[in-house]
């Protein structure tokens, strides 16, 4: 089949039943639910460039082996300008969306192109779990799916490892193994739009202890799987408040949730990893889908900065503000680590790695700092919104008021910028820049920025711990040669 469709993604979402539970009830439709309308079509739109004109030849390509035209997302990137195609896509993508939906269909199908491309890792430890992985990224390409993932353990008690909870099937674990293919139990998070998506992967992160035999797994299957459960968080908007009260959080709310498995079957030919620990720590390391899929998560996360940067920059003009010294400091700060950013994704791309099957890697030094820099630069933006706007943020009226025959004139004298901006684009800009920095929709794309990654704090060290194996310090030989020449 090849690219789908907004309309055969959404008749996909329609085809299913997966057991979905929001605010202490269960949705039956999922299209028809308000809280999800407004992502879905979304991510409908997101599908739907892939046959637009203007979109088309840049963000899709024709498969070699099928002759169907797919996504860039599923390239195995041999050259710079299949890199360069690659990008594209997430940035085409990412733009669609300002850069506030995190988990688009294209950031898990880098994921399984990756895992595709160095199937050979697997095969090392299990034959069937290489054919697997590769057919599997072939069902999800050919059939344009969109994947959630849940690869982190339940926040139970983070100081016991998996096989040390109070109940063996806390954490998702293996039951037991039948003819059609192995029973699985337990929970995992966070999924990040599962409600609206076709399938979802398990892997995890390292960290497998001896011991934790049984959680080491690694699978793929339809959403609606008898027995999974998604659990929601509370919505952080209700899908019936006004696009334009709420601009951005009426559009972008990416739903997260709890997947619990009541003994649900994995069928053998869905399973990429079991019962190894060791394979189960190096799967992230050695397959490339850490690496890979930053290479999105930057360009994202970069573009994102940038919208947060210009809603600070038009914040400070429209109330005539940015005159003062110590707001352009705040300003060029933002711009500065907007461009650093910038230069990082660019030399990243640049100063690719070039593995042994001839598959290019995006630069992983500047890739790390990017996830490095980008919990600390997200938030810092933010903060500037909140100082820049200050109490403005806190007067904005409702749409309804800036139409109220009755209050248009307060509302065009008292509410207006500084000359050239009337009461309605002030309260509309002031609007969009709540949603970014003050609703529970935009502290929920802070939290994202600090922990899309995984924790920073491990993240970091983990980077040192890399950075030091090539970084020799010979700098401080050469300067330390002085006294080696004083003893001569
Ligand atoms: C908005 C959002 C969307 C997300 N979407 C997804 C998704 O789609 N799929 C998915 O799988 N995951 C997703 N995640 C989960 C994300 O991977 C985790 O939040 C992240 O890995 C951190 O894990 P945690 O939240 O369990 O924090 P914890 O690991 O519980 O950490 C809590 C605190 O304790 C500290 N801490 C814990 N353990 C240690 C340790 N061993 N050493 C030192 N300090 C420690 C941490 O530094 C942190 O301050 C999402 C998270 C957010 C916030
Ligand atoms: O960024 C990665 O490499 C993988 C990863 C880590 C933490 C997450 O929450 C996530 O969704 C994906």
């Amino acid at each position: 089949m090849g690219i789908r469709t907004g309309d055969q993604y959404i008749r996909g979402l329609r085809s299913r039943q997966p057991e979905i539970w929001l605010q202490g009830r269960k949705v039956t439709n999922v299209c028809e639910e308000a809280v999800f309308r407004q992502p879905i079509h979304e991510i409908a739109k997101l599908y739907d460039m892939q046959h637009d004109e203007k979109y088309q030849e840049k963000i899709t390509h024709i498969c070699q082996e099928t002759g169907e035209r797919v996504n860039n997302a599923f390239l195995v990137a041999k050259t710079p300008e299949e890199l360069q195609a690659k990008r594209a896509v997430y940035e085409a993508y990412a733009k669609a969306t300002f850069g506030l939906m995190g988990r688009t269909p294209d950031f898990l199908n880098i994921v399984l192109t990756s895992l595709y491309s160095n199937a050979s890792f697997l095969e090392r430890y299990n034959p069937q779990w290489a054919e697997n992985a590769k057919n599997y990224y072939k069902v999800v390409r050919d059939q344009d799916l969109f994947l959630t993932h849940a690869i982190i353990n339940p926040q139970n008690d983070r100081s016991k490892s998996s096989h040390e909870q109070s109940d063996v099937y806390t954490h998702l674990g293996a039951v037991e193994e039948t003819p059609e293919g192995l029973i699985v139990k337990g929970a995992k998070m966070l999924a990040t739009l599962a409600p609206i998506t076709d399938e979802v992967i398990i892997y995890s992160f390292p960290g497998f202890q001896p011991g934790d035999e049984r959680y080491a797994l690694a699978f793929a299957i339809p959403i609606d799987t008898p027995g999974l459960r998604i659990i929601c968080r509370e919505p952080m908007q209700d899908g019936i408040r006004s696009v334009y009260d709420h601009p951005l959080a009426s559009r972008f709310e990416e739903m997260d949730a709890l997947l619990v498995f009541h003994d649900v079957l994995v069928p053998w030919e869905r399973l990429f990893l079991y019962n190894n620990v060791e394979a189960a720590n190096l799967l992230y390391p050695k397959t490339g889908i850490g690496q890979q899929p930053a290479h999105q998560t930057g360009v994202r996360g970069l573009l994102k900065l940038q919208f947060a940067t210009e809603v600070a920059m038009r914040l400070a003009d429209s109330i005539g503000v940015d005159v003062y010294p110590n707001v352009q400091n705040n300003l060029g700060e933002l711009a500065q680590s907007l461009e650093s950013l910038r230069a990082l994704l660019r030399t990243a791309e640049l100063e690719y790695e070039t593995l042994p099957s001839g598959e290019l890697m995006p630069g992983y030094v500047q890739l790390e700092t990017i996830r490095g820099l980008l919990p600390k630069l997200y938030p810092r933006a933010i903060e500037v919104i909140q100082i820049i706007g200050a109490g403005g943020l806190l007067m904005s009226p409702t749409d309804s008021d800036l139409e109220h025959p009755e209050l248009v004139a307060d509302m065009e004298k008292f509410y207006a910028g500084r000359v050239g901006i009337s009461g309605t684009d002030r309260v509309r800009l002031f609007k969009l820049a709540w949603d970014l920095c003050g609703e529970a929709f935009g502290q929920r794309l802070l939290q994202y920025e600090r922990y899309y990654t995984g924790d920073p704090v491990r993240k970091l060290a983990i980077f040192y711990n890399n950075y030091k194996k090539f970084h020799a310090c010979t700098m401080v030989d050469d300067a330390l040669s002085v006294f080696a020449a004083k003893t001569r």
